[in-house]
């Protein structure tokens, strides 16, 4: 984000899951500044005062729409922001973040809490997803934390900033690999990565999608995150499914609660049950297992 000292800006705020990152791409607009998550789970994308258009809000409005997301077009707010020095406030903004029963995540810039039950990785924001502010982050995290025992092999599918696998490994898991399409946000992951002290051996992050090798290891994975979205767990359920029937739990998120059944129903066809459920700000996050697993 620029320092943007000398004009006033506009700040589009809106309700979204979608990747800001994303946004961004599909926006290709070299007026706009990085786009961010804050606190309140607002997505913020600021534009020079003197570049906002109409024009551009339909852009905006449309790409939304494409990606899967017409309300958050909806649900757009905009407001003038007098010249100030937005790396200052933006960082004043990022404060540590308590998820679950220990783990704290907190920026750089903020110091250790030194708590010895506390699982704290330092993560300071930027374009890819997963700061742990996201409801559908914290819900799996919540998850992670009771589920993760000593040794588990770890598979994070859409790993975005490699949060839920680092957090899971630092639950005592033995080795994660993080998957994710995005090479922006493996870029990032690997940063973060480093930042914590992960060497390579034990999180893996890699620019892809799930396929069948890595269904298919001779070692079965053991726990399987995936922080998606519907239609994309609609889409991978083959595969998903298959790792269950090997044995792994699955834990879903980014299911918005209208779309719980439609879940649901896709991966009972495939012998795969949601054994427990947990709700959050209107998103839903599933643990399944297969019939023929059993359940722990
Ligand atoms: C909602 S974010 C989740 C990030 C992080 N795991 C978390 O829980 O905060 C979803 C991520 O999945 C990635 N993604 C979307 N579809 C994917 C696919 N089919 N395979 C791999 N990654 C995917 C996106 O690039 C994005 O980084």
């Amino acid at each position: 984000m620029g320092t943007g000292v000398e004009s006033n800006w506009i700040d589009v705020q809106m309700r979204t899951s979608l990747d800001a990152g994303e946004v961004l791409g599909l926006l290709n607009d070299p007026s706009v500044t990085g786009g961010w998550l804050d606190g309140d789970g607002t997505v913020h994308f600021y534009w020079p005062a003197g570049e906002w258009s109409g024009e551009r809000l339909a852009h905006l409005r449309a790409v939304l729409l494409q990606l899967g997301d017409g309300s958050a077009g909806a649900s757009i707010e905009i407001r003038e922001e007098p010249a100030q020095d937005w790396n200052r406030l933006w960082a004043q903004s990022v404060t540590p973040l308590r998820i679950g029963r220990r783990v704290l995540i907190r920026p750089s810039w903020e110091p250790e809490d030194g708590g010895s039950d506390t699982i704290e990785l330092v993560i300071d924001p930027k374009q890819a997803f997963g700061t742990g502010h996201h409801a559908t982050t914290s819900l799996l995290i919540e998850w992670i934390e009771d589920l993760v025992v000593g040794g588990m092999s770890i598979l994070d599918v859409g790993t975005g900033s490699g949060i839920l696998a680092m957090v899971a490994l630092r639950c005592g898991a033995g080795r994660a690999v993080g998957l994710d399409c995005d090479p922006e946000a493996i870029e990032c992951a690997r940063g973060y990565a480093a930042q914590n002290g992960f060497d390579e051996e034990t999180l893996r992050l890699t620019v892809g999608r799930l396929t069948a090798e890595l269904v298919e290891t001779p070692e079965p994975w053991q726990l399987v995150l995936a922080n998606l979205d519907c239609r994309t767990l609609l889409e991978t359920s083959e595969l998903l499914a298959r790792l269950a029937q090997r044995g792994a739990t699955l834990l879903f998120s980014g299911i918005l609660v209208e779309q719980e059944e439609e879940i649901r129903l896709a991966y009972a066809e495939r012998g795969v049950y949601g054994t427990e459920v947990k709700r959050k700000d209107g998103w839903v996050a599933l643990r399944l297992r297969a019939s023929e697993s059993c359940d722990g």
